[in-house]
């Protein structure tokens, strides 16, 4: 029997002490010490000296499947115009976060994650990774919102469970069309993968969906709002509010931010479906930056496979000349891979070294554990 999503992190308990070190970011007018990290300056800016960025996709467009492949290998990520996602349902989730980070923060800690799970509201899990706190807070919901949404709104929490569950099965019919997109273009079919089942339509996927809070900050030059980081999932489809932050790394160039567009989202290859894809797919690696006057609000839907799946790359992908890069590993598996070695998680499951080097960050403000 396949333990729950929600097991992963039994044996991998973080242990950041949310109600010792939980600031109300509206009080603070000065940067706390703990709060300021070492310059980053590990890799450029690429903003500044770059006409690169992000691809953007309409979906309608009869060369989508070859445009999303294109972004997929290249960059890792790209934002999507004519999702099929009503602006409406955007507006929703994102009034569903605001109500929820506006609440006073020892309303926020009735529902706080506990140390080995998954759902709830705390700081980001890979805090416990770096010496500097990050300036935003985060809310894990997977399935069903209820539990939590009870404890933050006794008698009020309706509207919010309507929106979160719309958006979850919203989100889960574009995060399986986008993987169709992406994996059509590396030729894979749905014979090809059983876990697809006979339509195609991932049965028993599992996801989780993260609001993240970036509170305006007195000094965002030397604040992180969410360090960086590859995501452990297939995929992740982020919605930005009109405020920008969220930067990729883009090898030769350094940081490019993502502009937010109104309505449209951005996607981007987590580590398994890197594994998957046997290394056609890199998993970018992103962060997010904070703002000084204006409050950053975004939504990831994080998609992965069912629990019972061992992901490995797919053997239309592995011969003679392209040999299997990672062992089999459960989405389960890895987050706990993921809990105890972050960003060296990936390195960890591979089988044959890197040909040329393998970006594998352990950045200044980190600290080892585990
Ligand atoms: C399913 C998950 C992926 C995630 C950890 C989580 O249990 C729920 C939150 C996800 C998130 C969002 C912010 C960045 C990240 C690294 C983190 O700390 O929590 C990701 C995790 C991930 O993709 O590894
Ligand atoms: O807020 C952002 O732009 C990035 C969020 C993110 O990377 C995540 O939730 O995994
Ligand atoms: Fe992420």
């Amino acid at each position: 029997m396949p333990g729950r999503l929600s097991d992963a992190y039994r044996n991998h308990p973080v242990h950041v002490h949310v109600h010792d070190k939980h600031l109300d970011f509206n009080s603070v007018q000065e940067l706390p010490d703990s709060y300021a990290w070492a310059p980053l300056d590990e890799y450029p800016s690429g903003d500044s000296f770059s006409a690169e960025s992000v691809p953007v996709i309409d979906l309608t467009d009869p060369n989508a499947m070859k445009l999303v492949g294109h972004a997929c290998k290249t960059w890792g990520a790209f934002q999507v115009t004519n999702h099929g996602i009503d602006t409406s349902l955007l507006d929703d989730i994102e009034w569903a976060g605001r109500s929820l980070f506006s609440l006073p923060v020892q309303q926020k800690l009735k529902a706080a994650r506990s140390p080995d799970g998954m759902s709830g509201y705390g700081l980001a899990r890979i805090s416990s990774f770096f010496s500097k706190l990050m300036w935003s807070e985060g809310f894990t919901i997977v399935g069903s919102p209820l539990e939590h949404a009870r404890q933050l709104w006794p008698n009020d929490h309706s509207k919010f469970c309507d929106v979160v569950e719309e958006y979850e099965k919203e989100m889960k019919t574009l995060a399986t069309r986008l993987m169709w997109l992406m994996l059509g273009s590396l030729g894979i079919s749905k014979e090809d993968i059983k876990w697809a089942g006979p339509k195609g339509e991932f049965k028993g996927a599992c996801a989780a969906v993260q609001l993240n809070s970036y509170p305006a900050c007195p000094d965002p030059d030397r604040a992180m709002g969410l360090a960086a980081h590859t995501d452990s999932t297939l995929l992740t489809i982020l919605y930005q509010n009109s405020t920008s932050g969220l930067q990729v790394l883009r090898e030769g160039t350094g940081w490019v931010t993502v502009p937010p567009i109104p309505g449209a989202l951005v996607i981007n290859i987590g580590d398994l479906l890197h594994i998957l894809s046997n290394g056609s797919y890199p998993s970018v690696l992103h962060r997010a930056m904070v703002n000084r006057t204006k409050h950053r609000l975004s939504i990831a839907y994080l998609y992965g496979p069912p629990n019972s799946v061992h992901i490995s790359p797919l053997s239309k992908l592995v011969d003679p000349s392209h040999p299997p890069l990672y062992r089999p590993i459960t989405w389960s598996e890895y987050l706990g891979t993921k809990a105890k070695h972050f960003n060296k998680a990936l390195s960890s499951v591979r089988l044959c070294a890197p040909l040329n080097g393998f970006i594998d960050t352990n950045d200044n403000n980190s600290v080892e554990v585990g």
